[in-house]
Protein backbone atom coordinates (compact mmCIF):
# COMPACT_ATOMS: atom_id res chain seq x y z
CA UNK A 1 0.00 0.00 0.00
CA UNK A 2 2.80 2.25 0.89
CA UNK A 3 4.40 2.00 -2.24
CA UNK A 4 1.03 2.58 -4.23
CA UNK A 5 0.82 5.83 -2.82
CA UNK A 6 4.57 6.59 -3.01
CA UNK A 7 4.70 5.66 -6.42
CA UNK A 8 1.15 7.85 -7.07
CA UNK A 9 3.19 10.98 -5.66
CA UNK A 10 6.24 10.93 -7.22
CA UNK A 11 3.97 10.74 -10.81
CA UNK A 12 2.24 13.56 -9.58
CA UNK A 13 4.08 15.37 -7.00
CA UNK A 14 1.04 18.26 -6.23
CA UNK A 15 -0.86 14.92 -5.56
CA UNK A 16 -4.36 15.56 -3.63
CA UNK A 17 -4.34 12.84 -0.93
CA UNK A 18 -7.35 11.36 0.98
CA UNK A 19 -6.07 9.61 4.04
CA UNK A 20 -7.73 7.46 6.64
CA UNK A 21 -6.71 6.62 10.31
CA UNK A 22 -6.91 3.70 12.60
CA UNK A 23 -5.23 0.80 13.47
CA UNK A 24 -4.89 -0.12 9.74
CA UNK A 25 -2.79 2.11 7.82
CA UNK A 26 -0.27 2.86 10.97
CA UNK A 27 1.92 0.68 8.83
CA UNK A 28 1.22 1.86 5.62
CA UNK A 29 1.91 5.53 7.34
CA UNK A 30 5.09 4.07 8.96
CA UNK A 31 6.94 2.92 5.44
CA UNK A 32 5.99 5.99 3.81
CA UNK A 33 7.73 7.74 6.42
CA UNK A 34 11.02 5.50 5.95
CA UNK A 35 10.44 5.87 2.05
CA UNK A 36 10.57 10.07 2.93
CA UNK A 37 13.75 9.45 5.40
CA UNK A 38 15.68 7.62 2.46
CA UNK A 39 14.83 10.40 -0.41
CA UNK A 40 12.71 8.24 -2.21
CA UNK A 41 9.84 11.07 -2.27
CA UNK A 42 8.81 13.84 -1.72
CA UNK A 43 5.90 15.94 0.21
CA UNK A 44 6.21 19.80 -0.04
CA UNK A 45 3.69 19.80 -2.86
CA UNK A 46 1.48 17.58 -1.68
CA UNK A 47 -2.11 18.28 0.10
CA UNK A 48 -4.40 16.03 2.41
CA UNK A 49 -7.89 15.56 3.32
CA UNK A 50 -8.74 13.31 5.90
CA UNK A 51 -11.99 11.53 5.80
CA UNK A 52 -13.49 11.95 9.85
CA UNK A 53 -12.44 13.49 12.94
CA UNK A 54 -14.64 12.71 15.95
CA UNK A 55 -17.12 16.30 17.60
CA UNK A 56 -15.74 17.16 20.57
CA UNK A 57 -12.50 16.07 20.34
CA UNK A 58 -9.75 18.73 19.57
CA UNK A 59 -6.87 17.98 17.85
CA UNK A 60 -4.25 18.21 20.70
CA UNK A 61 -6.68 15.25 22.47
CA UNK A 62 -4.27 11.92 22.02
CA UNK A 63 -7.40 9.78 20.34
CA UNK A 64 -8.24 12.84 17.60
CA UNK A 65 -7.35 11.79 14.25
CA UNK A 66 -5.68 15.04 13.60
CA UNK A 67 -3.75 13.92 16.57
CA UNK A 68 -2.90 10.87 15.34
CA UNK A 69 -2.11 12.31 11.93
CA UNK A 70 0.78 14.19 13.17
CA UNK A 71 2.41 11.66 14.91
CA UNK A 72 2.00 8.80 12.87
CA UNK A 73 2.94 10.82 9.21
CA UNK A 74 2.65 14.77 9.09
CA UNK A 75 5.50 15.56 11.55
CA UNK A 76 7.83 13.01 10.17
CA UNK A 77 7.49 14.63 6.27
CA UNK A 78 8.24 17.65 4.64
CA UNK A 79 4.26 18.35 3.95
CA UNK A 80 2.90 22.22 4.54
CA UNK A 81 0.95 21.57 7.45
CA UNK A 82 -1.24 24.41 5.65
CA UNK A 83 -1.76 21.86 3.13
CA UNK A 84 -3.09 18.80 5.35
CA UNK A 85 -6.98 19.12 6.40
CA UNK A 86 -8.66 17.25 9.24
CA UNK A 87 -11.86 17.64 9.77
CA UNK A 88 -12.20 20.16 13.25
CA UNK A 89 -13.55 18.42 16.32
CA UNK A 90 -13.54 21.76 18.32
CA UNK A 91 -15.64 23.56 15.26
CA UNK A 92 -18.37 25.63 16.66
CA UNK A 93 -20.74 24.90 14.35
CA UNK A 94 -19.70 21.41 13.05
CA UNK A 95 -22.85 21.75 10.05
CA UNK A 96 -21.40 24.59 8.56
CA UNK A 97 -17.95 23.07 9.17
CA UNK A 98 -18.35 20.26 7.28
CA UNK A 99 -20.07 22.37 4.35
CA UNK A 100 -17.04 24.27 4.27
CA UNK A 101 -14.80 20.84 4.20
CA UNK A 102 -17.02 19.78 1.08
CA UNK A 103 -15.60 23.69 -0.39
CA UNK A 104 -12.42 23.08 0.77
CA UNK A 105 -12.02 19.60 -1.04
CA UNK A 106 -13.41 20.80 -4.16
CA UNK A 107 -11.46 24.59 -3.98
CA UNK A 108 -8.14 21.68 -3.78
CA UNK A 109 -9.84 20.02 -7.15
CA UNK A 110 -11.32 17.50 -5.79
CA UNK A 111 -9.19 14.44 -4.04
CA UNK A 112 -7.07 12.02 -6.81
CA UNK A 113 -6.08 8.93 -4.70
CA UNK A 114 -8.38 8.25 -1.59
CA UNK A 115 -6.82 5.80 0.98
CA UNK A 116 -9.96 3.71 2.80
CA UNK A 117 -9.97 1.19 5.89
CA UNK A 118 -13.13 -0.28 6.31
CA UNK A 119 -15.23 -0.96 9.57
CA UNK A 120 -15.93 -4.65 11.10
CA UNK A 121 -19.90 -3.07 9.80
CA UNK A 122 -18.79 -2.53 6.10
CA UNK A 123 -18.59 1.35 7.30
CA UNK A 124 -16.02 3.53 5.63
CA UNK A 125 -14.68 6.78 7.34
CA UNK A 126 -18.01 7.02 9.65
CA UNK A 127 -20.18 6.39 7.20
CA UNK A 128 -22.33 3.82 8.84
CA UNK A 129 -24.93 1.53 7.65
CA UNK A 130 -27.88 3.89 6.08
CA UNK A 131 -25.66 5.55 4.75
CA UNK A 132 -26.36 6.16 0.83
CA UNK A 133 -24.68 6.95 -2.26
CA UNK A 134 -25.46 10.75 -2.27
CA UNK A 135 -24.22 11.66 1.34
CA UNK A 136 -22.00 14.60 1.84
CA UNK A 137 -19.12 15.63 4.27
CA UNK A 138 -21.74 16.22 7.35
CA UNK A 139 -22.44 15.75 11.26
CA UNK A 140 -23.18 11.79 12.10
CA UNK A 141 -24.17 9.71 14.81
CA UNK A 142 -21.58 6.19 15.16
CA UNK A 143 -23.51 3.37 16.34
CA UNK A 144 -22.97 1.24 19.47
CA UNK A 145 -20.66 -1.33 17.68
CA UNK A 146 -18.68 1.09 15.85
CA UNK A 147 -18.07 3.16 19.60
CA UNK A 148 -17.48 -0.51 21.31
CA UNK A 149 -14.45 -1.39 18.56
CA UNK A 150 -13.25 2.14 18.70
CA UNK A 151 -13.36 2.33 22.68
CA UNK A 152 -9.96 -0.04 22.25
CA UNK A 153 -8.15 3.19 21.60
CA UNK A 154 -9.54 5.04 24.37
CA UNK A 155 -9.29 4.29 28.71
CA UNK A 156 -12.81 3.58 28.75
CA UNK A 157 -15.86 3.23 26.37
CA UNK A 158 -17.60 6.38 27.82
CA UNK A 159 -15.17 8.56 26.44
CA UNK A 160 -15.88 7.65 23.05
CA UNK A 161 -17.81 10.27 21.35
CA UNK A 162 -20.91 9.48 20.31
CA UNK A 163 -20.93 11.58 16.61
CA UNK A 164 -18.68 12.65 14.11
CA UNK A 165 -18.03 14.44 10.81
CA UNK A 166 -17.45 12.50 8.28
CA UNK A 167 -16.71 12.97 4.30
CA UNK A 168 -20.07 11.25 2.46
CA UNK A 169 -19.98 8.13 0.78
CA UNK A 170 -20.70 10.67 -2.23
CA UNK A 171 -17.50 12.58 -1.56
CA UNK A 172 -15.54 9.53 -1.00
CA UNK A 173 -17.04 8.02 -4.85
CA UNK A 174 -15.91 11.39 -6.23
CA UNK A 175 -12.15 10.59 -5.53
CA UNK A 176 -10.06 9.51 -8.94
CA UNK A 177 -9.10 6.61 -7.24
CA UNK A 178 -9.77 4.46 -4.40
CA UNK A 179 -7.45 2.43 -2.31
CA UNK A 180 -9.40 0.30 0.68
CA UNK A 181 -6.77 -1.78 2.99
CA UNK A 182 -8.50 -4.72 5.00
CA UNK A 183 -6.15 -6.91 7.40
CA UNK A 184 -7.33 -9.31 9.99
CA UNK A 185 -10.19 -12.38 10.01
CA UNK A 186 -12.21 -9.35 11.84
CA UNK A 187 -12.58 -7.41 8.57
CA UNK A 188 -13.07 -10.97 5.94
CA UNK A 189 -16.83 -10.62 6.48
CA UNK A 190 -17.57 -7.31 5.57
CA UNK A 191 -15.04 -7.62 2.35
CA UNK A 192 -17.07 -10.26 1.17
CA UNK A 193 -20.35 -8.23 1.47
CA UNK A 194 -18.57 -4.75 0.02
CA UNK A 195 -17.46 -7.03 -3.01
CA UNK A 196 -19.92 -9.89 -3.43
CA UNK A 197 -23.21 -8.60 -2.27
CA UNK A 198 -25.56 -6.30 -4.33
CA UNK A 199 -24.16 -2.36 -3.70
CA UNK A 200 -26.94 -1.19 -0.78
CA UNK A 201 -27.04 1.25 2.65
CA UNK A 202 -26.51 -1.99 4.76
CA UNK A 203 -22.89 -2.02 3.86
CA UNK A 204 -21.72 1.58 2.95
CA UNK A 205 -18.73 -0.12 1.48
CA UNK A 206 -20.47 -1.89 -0.83
CA UNK A 207 -21.10 1.54 -2.82
CA UNK A 208 -17.50 1.32 -3.72
CA UNK A 209 -18.51 -1.34 -6.85
CA UNK A 210 -20.05 2.02 -7.99
CA UNK A 211 -16.59 3.56 -8.85
CA UNK A 212 -14.32 2.67 -11.77
CA UNK A 213 -11.48 2.20 -10.07
CA UNK A 214 -10.67 0.93 -6.57
CA UNK A 215 -8.30 -1.54 -5.61
CA UNK A 216 -8.65 -3.55 -2.07
CA UNK A 217 -5.94 -4.49 -0.36
CA UNK A 218 -6.24 -7.40 1.33
CA UNK A 219 -4.11 -9.70 3.71
CA UNK A 220 -4.78 -13.15 3.32
CA UNK A 221 -7.16 -13.43 6.77
CA UNK A 222 -9.52 -10.55 5.23
CA UNK A 223 -9.77 -12.05 2.19
CA UNK A 224 -10.57 -15.37 3.44
CA UNK A 225 -14.36 -15.60 2.75
CA UNK A 226 -13.58 -14.63 -1.16
CA UNK A 227 -13.25 -17.86 -2.82
CA UNK A 228 -16.39 -19.64 -1.41
N1 LIG B 1 -13.55 6.02 11.06
C1 LIG B 1 -12.60 4.95 11.08
C2 LIG B 1 -12.50 4.33 9.70
O1 LIG B 1 -11.95 5.27 8.80
C3 LIG B 1 -11.65 3.07 9.79
O2 LIG B 1 -11.44 2.54 8.50
C4 LIG B 1 -12.37 2.03 10.61
C5 LIG B 1 -11.55 0.77 10.85
O3 LIG B 1 -10.56 0.99 11.79
P1 LIG B 1 -9.39 0.00 12.11
O4 LIG B 1 -8.40 0.18 11.02
O5 LIG B 1 -8.84 0.45 13.43
O6 LIG B 1 -9.97 -1.36 12.14
O7 LIG B 1 -12.86 2.54 11.82
C6 LIG B 1 -12.85 3.89 12.17
O8 LIG B 1 -14.02 4.01 12.87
Amino acid sequence: MANMIVAAVNANPSIVLGLATGGTPTATYANIVEDFRSGKVHFKNVTSFNLDEYIGLSGTHPQSFRHFMQSELFDHIDIDPNNTFVPEGGASDPDAHAVQYEAQIAAAGGIDLQLLGIGHNGHIAFNEPGSSPSTRTRVVELTPSTIEKNARFFASVDEVPKTAITMGIGTILEAKQILLLATGKDKAEAVRRSLKDAASEDVPASWLEQHPDVTFVLDEAAASELSA
